[in-house]
Parts: structure tokens; sequence; C-alpha cells
């Protein structure tokens, strides 16, 4: 029973004074531990169409070959459901993020290492997600595809309609994307493959951050 502290206690305005914590008696690292894993989440942000769904998925499928329990998040697909009324201004991307890492923290107390793919402009919010977590279970991943490439790609259309000004608050065109300062790992996505720069970030999982 040592992994009873939540970090939900130590943010600003959590729940209201009356709600209080309840301590559990099967810890975080326990419910990891019966999966014979360690838990983590792994944070791929980057400009639409930099490859962060590419990325994620190749990932995932060699995470579940050798026999971890994952689970992937991916913008698109949240913004159906969990974030269908959120849009693409600052407080709603704002809020999306704070949705997604409550979201993914709770999966990682259950015990599964969880991929996340979204766009995540705003620093201060991957900030904010970052703090959720242990101090090595937030693995920051900057895809790293310069706008030209993501223009050029344009595999939904998208910035074609956003620079003809059809869509408004387009990351890049008319929305800020602020690169991450200190990243875990960059992913040179313009030059290197798919296949290789997920070998890479497999490689430093493997070796750091879910190594039992
Ligand atoms: N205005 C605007 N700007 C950027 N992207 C847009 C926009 N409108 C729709 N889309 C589509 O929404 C996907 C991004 O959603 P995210 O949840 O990742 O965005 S964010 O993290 O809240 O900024 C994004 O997916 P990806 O291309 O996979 O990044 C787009 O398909
Ligand atoms: N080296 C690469 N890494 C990732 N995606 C690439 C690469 N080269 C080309 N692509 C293509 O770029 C597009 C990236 O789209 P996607 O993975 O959906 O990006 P995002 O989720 O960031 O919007 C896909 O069509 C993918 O096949």
């Amino acid at each position: 029973m040592t992994d009873n502290k939540s970090p939900y206690q130590k943010r600003e305005n959590s729940a209201a004074a009356e709600v209080v914590w309840h301590k559990q008696l099967v810890s975080p690292a326990r419910r990891a531990e019966i999966k014979n894993q360690k838990a983590a989440c792994i944070w791929i942000t980057g400009l639409s169409g930099s490859g962060k769904s590419t990325i994620a998925n190749l990932l995932e499928h060699k995470l579940n070959a050798d026999g971890y329990h994952t689970m992937l998040l991916d913008g698109d697909n949240v913004r159906h459901g969990l974030c269908k009324d959120l849009k693409m201004s600052d407080d709603d991307r704002t809020e999306n993020i704070r949705r997604v890492a409550e979201v993914a923290k709770l999966m990682t107390d259950a015990g599964l290492i969880v991929i996340t793919a979204f766009i995540s402009p705003f620093r201060d919010d991957r900030k904010i997600a970052r703090e959720l977590f242990e101090s090595g279970r937030f693995v920051e991943v900057f895809v790293n595809t310069p706008l030209e490439v993501c223009k050029e790609r344009d595999p939904k259309g998208l910035y074609k309609k956003a620079i003809a000004g059809e869509i408004k608050d387009f990351t890049g065109i008319s929305s800020p994307y602020e690169k991450p300062d200190n990243p875990e790992i960059t992913l040179d996505c313009a030059s290197k493959p798919a296949k290789e720069t997920t070998e890479i970030l497999y490689k430093l999982l493997k070796c750091t951050h879910i190594a039992l």
C-alpha cells in the first residue's frame, strides 16, 4: 500500500474541499505488475499530417505483438466521442488535451501503456499533462515534420481547405504550434521512413521507460 498518494492531490483547483481522496488497497504499480509491465503514457505531438497516427499505430502494433497491454488514443477518434462537443479554438484544444491527459492517467493507473496522438499544440497544456504522471512515466515524442512537408502530404486535404480559408483556426496556418522544448525524443519523420522512426522510439521505450 505504498503508492496511494495521487498526483491529483498535488494540483491546484482540483476537486472541491468536500470531495476527499479515497485510498485504494491496490496500487497503480501493482496493477501494472500483474500484467508484467510498467505503465507509461507515450505522448505523441506534432502538426496535422506529421505522422503521429502512423507512428502511434506502428508502435502499438509492435508492443502488442510483444504481449504488452496497450491503448491508443487518437485525436480524430476521441473527437468523435469524449470530445465531440469541442471545436478548434485555443480554449477547446486546451480542454481536449486536459480530458485526454486525465483519461490517459486513469489508464496508466490501470496498468496500461497508453499511446496518445494529438496535435496538442500548446506547451502549457502538454506541461499540465506531464505533471499528472510520476517522473519517467510520461514520454513526450515530438514528430518533427516541417510544415512544408505536411502541407505537401496533406493526407486529408485539410491544408488545402485551410489555405483557401474554408477551415478556420488550422494548426500551422491560422493557429499556432509550439514546438516542445525538451521532449524525451524527437523523430525525424520527414527524411526517415515511418518504420525506422517507430523502431527508434520502440527501442528507447524498451531500454528505459517500460523496461522492468
Ligand atoms: N482547425 C484544425 N486544426 C487542426 N486539425 C484539425 C482542424 N480541424 C480539423 N482537424 C482535424 O482534427 C485533428 C486534430 O485533433 P486533435 O484533437 O489532435 O487537436 S488538438 O490536439 O486539440 O489541437 C486533425 O488530425 P491529425 O491530422 O491526425 O492531426 C485533423 O484531422
Ligand atoms: N516518414 C513518415 N512518417 C510518418 N508518416 C509518413 C512518413 N512518410 C509519409 N508519411 C505519410 O504521411 C501521412 C501522415 O499522416 P498521419 O499519420 O495521419 O499524421 P497525423 O496523425 O500527424 O495527422 C500518412 O499518409 C503517411 O503515410
